[in-house]
């Protein structure tokens, strides 16, 4: 067995009351909380004053997931605002290497997100400034998407560099992660699980984290 983890996606929530749907998932290892801004994405959510607010009341860490442009100017507000981990993606930022310094700087883990057709060879340099790399398994943007299997052997390759670092550096991915879905992430590296409706939308949220976890733990990478 592995360590693997799982984030479900409040995305997938009731908006009305975030209090209590944190509480439907305490067996989670963190909250993936979707910032979107309506113009990097064709969607939004929420910005930091939620997430600030969500910080206080949340048992669990913060894992933002920055959907947004100019990124690089209201990134490090979300680390100041408590998050445990600030994810931004390469394609917003001008300056992805300053960005995630001024993350860590900030006191939160530093990780960076690439939506399905990015490649991830122009950032291989950069992976010692980050905590963790999302590689986005559906385009970014709204929930209950099919998850990309084109995406695998980009998750291949990332295992295979991240490792080649020898740095703790996790590997994330996002969207369409189901109980079918998470063999095939886990198998091709990914060791942390973002998952929205098929956590949020079975009547057990908590158990349904517990049996994903358990999936892909049991899971061993092959190269
Ligand atoms: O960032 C996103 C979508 O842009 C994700 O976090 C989704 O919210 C995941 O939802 P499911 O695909 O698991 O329903």
């Amino acid at each position: 067995m592995r360590t693997c983890q799982i984030n479900p996606s409040i995305l997938s929530a009731d908006f009305t009351n975030l209090e209590r749907e944190l509480t439907r998932i305490h067996t989670a290892d963190a909250v993936h909380v979707d910032v979107m801004d309506n113009h990097f994405v064709p969607n939004l959510t929420i910005g930091l004053p939620v997430v600030a607010r969500l910080n206080e009341v949340s048992e669990l860490p913060l894992d933002v997931h920055l959907m947004i442009s100019d990124v690089d100017r209201w990134g490090p507000g979300y680390a100041e605002a408590g998050a445990a981990s600030v994810t931004f993606h390469a394609e917003a930022s001008a300056a992805p290497v300053k960005l995630a310094r001024d993350l860590r700087a900030a006191g939160s883990r530093a990780a960076m997100a690439l939506r399905p057709a990015t490649p991830i060879e122009p950032y291989l340099d950069m992976l010692p400034e980050l905590d963790m790399v999302l590689l986005m398994t559906v385009e970014p943007g709204f929930g209950g998407q099919a998850f990309l299997d084109l995406v695998l052997p980009k998750i291949r390759r990332a295992r295979k560099a991240i490792d080649g670092t020898g740095l703790p550096i996790a590997l994330q991915v996002d969207g369409g992660v189901t109980r079918e879905t998470i063999l095939r992430a886990a198998e091709a590296g990914a060791d942390v699980f973002v998952a929205g409706s098929s956590v949020y939308g079975t009547a057990d949220p908590a158990e349904a984290v517990v049996t994903l976890r358990n999936l892909a733990a049991a899971t061993p990478v092959s190269m």
